[in-house]
């Protein structure tokens, strides 16, 4: 064949670096155990998984990519062997909405690798109590998308909870229209979770004017429901498609191609600083005037930027409010811990619901 004097000396060279490579993990991979052997030795129960120092070793991996691969391919690289390492020392339950196929559990394998255990739940309120009773070590919970705002069962779910933020997953979402149909022209209905027909309502508009449109409770449970109903089509994700075995009708078809959604990482456990984290807060003022002011004030008196802020029913009566708030920077950063401590003197309740690292890609 063409070029086959040309190809084996270069796949001579990959064959070598491929067997450095592997010498290379499985060193890493004994290290690994022998950090989870310190860390038994110490006592640890749970505490093998340290979002900190992942974070700093991707960000790391991240800044000194030298090419030519992607930021975003290199760091996956090593999240999986990271992963693959974690799982040795202690395999992971993360808890994630499910059933199979959501964006929540792609979220879930973006942050913690392939090598966690995800287990599906059908509500939010039930990750978190999974992960409070401890049957599961983390939650992934959507929390806000680019498009659709907050997802308020998520941040009302943190008024009952002593559970922590321990990360931030940021997703970017592409939508597919999946169906056992052949082609558009033969869909009756179309199911998706009331956001995803929301962020896709102009390409529905367009494409399938006079078609039913029906709310269900996931993107993944439209697909299920899709492989069985007959005339009927999904928006979900392709990863869908796959496990549902559903045809691809279209793809990308959200309305606004910058589509993303956070999702955070729910935990018992108090993460230390990176240098580039963020700090979640619930705050209540009582009901009256220049509430508001008060509570962003001490930000501003000690230069902390607010990244969000939204305000929820406090539940405790009408017109009584709470507000969700973001900041940059951990609670041990001076300036914040500052800023905090001003706050409580002002504030009826301020309830710290998290120190995190900054998601990395
Ligand atoms: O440094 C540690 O504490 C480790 O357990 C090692 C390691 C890694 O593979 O680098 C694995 C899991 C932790 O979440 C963080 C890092």
């Amino acid at each position: 064949m063409a070029g086959e004097d040309k190809l084996s000396p270069l796949r001579e060279r990959i064959d070598a670096i491929d067997a450095e490579i592997l010498a290379l993990i499985a060193e890493r991979a004994r290290i690994a155990q022998e950090v989870g052997r310190v860390k038994q030795e110490a006592g640890e129960r749970d505490n093998f998984y340290r979002p900190e120092r992942e974070a700093r070793i991707l960000r790391r991996v991240r800044d000194a990519n030298p090419g030519p691969l992607d930021d975003e391919t290199v760091v996956r690289i090593f999240r999986e062997i990271m992963s693959a390492c974690l799982a040795l020392e202690k395999p992971l339950q993360v808890a994630f909405l499910g059933p199979e196929g959501t964006f929540t559990q792609q979220a879930a394998y973006k942050h913690f690798g392939q090598s966690v255990q995800v287990q599906p739940f059908p509500a939010i309120d039930e990750i978190f109590r999974a992960v409070a009773s401890g049957a599961c070590h983390f939650g992934v919970v959507p929390v806000e998308n680019s498009s659709e705002g907050v997802v308020t069962h998520t941040l009302d779910s943190f008024l009952g909870t002593s559970l922590l933020i321990s990360g931030e997953v940021v997703l970017r979402i592409h939508h597919a229209l999946l169906s056992r149909c052949r082609s558009l022209d033969e869909v009756q209905e179309v199911l998706a979770h009331s956001q995803a027909l929301a962020q896709c309502r102009e390409w529905l508009d367009r494409f399938l004017p006079n078609v039913k449109r029906t709310p269900v409770s996931s993107n993944a449970e439209a697909a299920r429901l899709a492989a069985i109903v007959p005339g009927s089509a999904a928006i979900a994700s392709e990863v869908a498609a796959r496990i549902y075995e559903l045809n691809v009708l279209e793809r990308n078809i959200e309305d606004d191609p910058d589509n993303t959604t956070r999702f955070l990482v729910i935990g018992r456990q108090e993460v230390g600083p990176t240098g580039d984290d963020k700090t979640s807060l619930l705050v209540s003022t009582g009901n009256r005037p220049g509430a508001l002011y008060q509570v962003l004030q001490p930000f501003a008196a000690h230069g902390i930027s607010m990244t969000k802020i939204e305000s929820r029913p406090s539940r405790r009566g009408m017109w009584d409010y709470v507000f969700f708030i973001d900041i940059e920077g951990h609670r041990d950063d001076p300036g914040v811990a500052r800023a905090l401590r001003n706050l409580e003197q002002k504030a009826q309740m301020v309830k710290w619901l998290g120190s995190y690292p900054k998601a990395v890609i």
